[in-house]
């Protein structure tokens, strides 16, 4: 069966999945596309044949959307969410799932109410082969418990839109996610330092910043944020056992030796970095869908936590001092106790 996908948002990455579900990904047609643009909207639905829609709500209603891809900015994404769900399709929001906790409850009530889930929220790290390798490692116990995870995550630059909030909200909101996954475990609590800034940045931000962490089970993580670092997009992961520890690899690149120097090279955007793990992503959720599954991928649930962790991580910044994340009990239906 092929799924037929409604896109809505037709921006940077709203494209890049276009391109995906019909270059990539098999089983899967995109046959809307809206934007608030509608130029943007013809540009990316013409070369493939899709009819282009006047809003969300057209999109997430019409017959030939057996699917929907919310690729719009945050702040609108938590109403297409919602329509998707009161019209019972299967729906992929990108980060985040919605900008305040109230939203993601509303759509954690309304998909427990509808009673199987159809949420799947944009987490790609979680496809990475170097993440995935890097729980399997963890899972099997071979380093013992989990006791400190060290990361960074380096941005080349940022334009001046980007502000200090963001750089917990947008970016780190991924470590967020992946740490929670990979550890099992969730964020009790949040913290931020903050440096000597940058020179090579604008004036209004802070940057980098430091984001100290801590679980219910008392790891210590801390998170370098460096969205200025001009180097290159640079990610890193380490986490540190009772009896060892496991790093995320670099993507692959060759050596190369010359002028009495040896270097690899340093990718300089996520689309690069992230894309074999964009590409599983899709190819996962199509066939779940495909096969007429749930999506097993990151749930309402954890697009909730991350908002939450994320706020507080700017709350935080704002007032320097230690801040509780404050969960609400994880509902039975996402695997919790309650
Ligand atoms: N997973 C990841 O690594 C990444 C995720 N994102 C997320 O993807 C989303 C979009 O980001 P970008 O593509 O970079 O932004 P963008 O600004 O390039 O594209 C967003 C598009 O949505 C359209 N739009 C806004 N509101 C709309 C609405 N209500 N209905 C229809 N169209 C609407 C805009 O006109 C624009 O064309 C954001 O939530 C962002 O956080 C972005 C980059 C990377
Ligand atoms: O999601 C992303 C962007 O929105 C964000 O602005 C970047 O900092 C991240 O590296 C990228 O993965």
């Amino acid at each position: 069966m092929t799924v037929r996908v409604g896109v809505i948002g037709a921006g940077w990455i709203g494209k890049e999945h276009i391109r995906r579900l019909t270059d990539t990904v098999t089983g899967a047609r995109v046959t809307a596309v809206t934007d608030i643009d509608a130029a943007r909207a013809e540009e990316a639905a013409a070369p493939i044949g899709a009819r282009v829609l006047p809003g969300g709500a057209a999109v997430v209603a019409a017959d030939d959307v057996d699917a929907v891809l919310v690729t719009s900015w945050g702040p609108t994404h938590a109403e297409h969410v919602l329509n998707a769900i009161a019209a019972g399709k299967p729906v992929f929001c990108e980060k985040p799932l919605a900008t305040t906790a109230e939203d993601c409850l509303k759509i954690i009530e309304a998909e427990v109410a509808h009673g199987r889930r159809l949420v799947q929220v944009g987490f790609m790290r979680r496809y990475d082969a170097g993440y995935r390798q890097m729980k399997q490692v963890i899972d099997s116990g071979r380093i013992g418990e989990p006791l400190i995870v060290h990361c960074a995550h380096r941005n080349p630059t940022v334009p001046e839109s980007y502000t200090s909030g963001m750089a917990a909200l947008d970016t780190a909101v991924h470590e967020v996610d992946v740490l929670r996954w990979l550890l099992d475990d969730e964020i009790v609590s949040t913290q931020v330092i903050t440096p000597r800034p940058t020179s090579k940045r604008f004036e209004h931000l802070k940057d980098p910043q430091i984001m100290l962490f801590e679980t219910a089970k008392g790891v210590r993580i801390d998170l370098e944020v460096f969205v200025n670092c001009q180097y290159g997009y640079d990610i890193q992961c380490e986490a540190v056992g009772e009896e060892g520890l496991v790093r995320l690899p670099d993507p692959a690149a060759v050596g190369v030796r010359t002028a009495a120097q040896h270097s690899t090279e340093v990718l300089t955007d996520w689309v690069g970095r992230f894309r074999d793990a964009f590409d599983t992503e899709f190819r996962e959720w199509i066939a779940n869908l495909a096969a007429g599954n749930e999506p097993t991928g990151p749930s309402a649930w954890d697009g909730y936590a991350a908002t939450v962790i994320t706020a507080a991580t700017v709350e935080a910044l704002e007032s320097g001092r230690v801040v509780a994340t404050d969960l609400k009990p994880r509902p039975a239906f996402y695997g919790g106790a309650a």
